[in-house]
């Protein structure tokens, strides 16, 4: 069996590179299966940064390749935050719903055309005794009203995206996978892809 280690703890990452990476028969490992590895601190000022530091840490930690997400989103009329804060913006906690709350109480008054935003995803791939690989895209969208939709995770329910006419949370995860920042970064690994799976007996 083919697989790979996916250096996240965030379920919603997690079943998304799931569904991307199963059709090319692989399996996706995260370290929510590993409940004993440690914490990285996300220290770094941009995305890049934070997926080398996490990718690092876990290559280190587990002997093998990891790929790591470090992912988030930029409002324009907030100057490109929350950014790499995304997961925290409303404290430690990481709740989505306050971190949502927060983005449309800052947004208020502002028009749908000043609303512009975008997700990026950061891929970092790390190997024991290799340089790390990064690759990142973006995904374009506006900040809705209010939130919208059950599927996804994190601030999908406020993303609106143009050319499906809903937010991120409405679209299945099969189409969320066609468009998404992660499924875009993914697609650009594509080359180094037989170097990063490990076969598993
Ligand atoms: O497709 C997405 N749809 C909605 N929201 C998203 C998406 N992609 C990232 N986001 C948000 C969630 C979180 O607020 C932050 C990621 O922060 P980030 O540090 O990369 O992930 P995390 O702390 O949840 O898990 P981990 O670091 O273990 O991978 O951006
Ligand atoms: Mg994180």
């Amino acid at each position: 069996m083919k697989q790979v280690i996916i250096a996240t703890k965030n379920a919603g990452k997690t079943r998304e590179f799931q569904a991307l990476l199963a059709k090319k028969g692989v399996e996706v490992k995260s370290l929510l299966d590993f409940p004993d590895c440690p914490d990285v601190e996300e220290t770094g000022s941009t995305f890049a940064e934070n997926a080398i530091l996490k990718a690092e840490a876990m290559a280190r930690y587990f002997h093998t390749t990891v790929i790591a997400d470090d992912s988030g989103l930029a409002i324009d009329a907030l100057h490109g935050r929350p950014g790499v804060y995304s997961a925290r913006y409303a404290g430690e906690e990481k709740d989505d719903q306050k971190n949502i709350a927060k983005v449309l109480e800052e947004l208020k008054g502002v028009p749908l055309e000043k609303r512009t935003a975008r997700f990026h995803c950061a891929l970092a791939v790390a190997a024991p005794g290799r340089r790390t690989a990064v690759v990142e895209a973006t995904c374009e969208g506006y900040i809705a009203e209010e939130p919208k939709g059950e599927n996804g995770f994190g601030y999908d329910p406020i993303f609106y995206v143009p050319q499906k006419g809903k937010t991120m949370a409405e679209l299945s995860k099969e189409e969320k996978n066609q468009i998404s920042h992660r499924a875009k970064a993914l697609a650009k690994l594509e080359e180094q892809w037989d170097e990063i799976i490990n076969d598993k007996e």
